[in-house]
């Protein structure tokens, strides 16, 4: 059953211009900016205007349609040369979400088509915006096929924010979790918090309100006892990154998430489009890892809250072994207890 309600979509293109709702301060504003620069567009996914792996790479597309035109306007038939710096710093803006990395070389294979005396906007725009839609249309895809694993009356809890804010629309995890309330199999999602940057209370909660989902917010500490409880039927969560075996990298937290779950009998759902698979990376061990300034940990809303001078690590990822993930759902199709050898049936080229 289709899902009755329109998710929010975090990115637009208008009237040459890129326009971001400003994650950081949601969900007590609602704080649109606009790009027509792609340093600033670099410099908004490094400080999380825009965060969540599709649609930084959605993002990145669109950072790589203003950086042509600059080029352009600057250098003419010289752009692609003009162009090079601009697309490290797009690509120099987070390590781990390998969707960044497939965008921009998306981008650069049409660039390669083009020559050079060719005005590039125009078409890199259409590949962009064709990024964009397809994002949308994997995660309505994904969503069906996750949400068919569920059984009626599923409890769910979630673990950052894998919804329509972190994608072109719709969202992955969420996207599961959205069309299994729709099609009424969804009775309770659990949501935690998710230290430090707490995508989950402030941008979690606010999706599954906004579309009356049944929730509870809980601090990260207490899956635990959520699980203890016998009350939860799955963990489903989104990626960053999946190695050729199914190693997946997500939010910090997720590994300790499916150990837990492995004890406790509960399920684990990865759900990613296939652009969030990296093919060169045999297993989850080369992953690289994102850490972010230690202020997120010591600071509460620029506070401190922990001794002046501390010592703090704030590493935003950790990576949960296949042999911990009961099934990861895209939109190319379901892998149950994924091993490198099921998840070749994902390649698609
Ligand atoms: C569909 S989003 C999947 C992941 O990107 C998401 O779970 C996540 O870990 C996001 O991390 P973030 O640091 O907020 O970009």
């Amino acid at each position: 059953m289709a899902t009755k309600t329109k998710t929010i979509e975090p990115i637009i293109w208008r009237e040459n211009s890129l326009f971001l709702l400003d994650q950081r301060v949601l969900p007590h504003q609602q704080r649109w900016l606009e790009f027509n620069d792609s340093s600033a567009v670099a410099e908004a996914i490094k400080t999380m205007v825009v965060r969540g792996a599709p649609a930084i790479g959605v993002t990145a597309a669109y950072g790589v349609v203003l950086a042509a035109r600059q080029a352009w306007d600057m250098a003419a038939v010289n752009w692609k040369e003009a162009l090079t710096a601009s697309l490290d710093e797009l690509a120099d803006s987070r390590p781990t979400a390998v969707n960044l990395f497939w965008a921009i070389q998306q981008m650069q294979r049409v660039m390669d088509e083009l020559a050079s005396d060719q005005s590039p906007e125009h078409h890199l725009l259409e590949a962009a915006q064709l990024i964009h839609r397809q994002d949308v249309e994997a995660n309505k895809k994904l969503g069906q096929f996750g949400a068919a694993l569920l059984d009626d009356n599923s409890t769910i809890l979630t673990h950052c924010n894998a919804g329509a804010l972190a994608t072109a629309g719709f969202g992955t995890a969420l996207g599961v979790i959205r069309q299994g309330f729709s099609d009424n199999k969804v009775t309770h999602v659990y949501v935690n918090e998710t230290r430090p940057w707490l995508q989950g209370s402030r941008l979690t909660a606010w999706e599954l309100m906004q579309e009356g989902i049944p929730m509870t917010l809980q601090s990260d500490s207490a899956a635990g006892l959520l699980m203890a409880s016998g009350k939860l039927d799955w963990i489903i969560v989104g990626a960053d990154r999946i190695a050729a075996n199914g190693d997946t990298a997500n939010k910090i937290g997720t590994y300790t998430l499916a150990v837990l779950a492995k004890y406790h009998g509960v399920k684990v759902m990865v759900a990613a489009p296939v652009s969030t698979i990296d093919w060169n990376l045999s297993d989850g061990s080369a992953i690289p890892i994102e850490h972010r300034d230690s202020i997120e940990v010591t600071h509460f809303n620029q506070e401190a809250i922990a001794p002046h001078n501390v010592k703090a690590v704030n590493p935003a990822f950790d990576v949960t072994p296949a042999d911990l993930i009961d099934a990861i759902v895209t939109e190319a199709g379901v892998i149950l207890s994924p091993t490198a050898q099921l998840m070749l049936k994902l390649k698609q080229n």
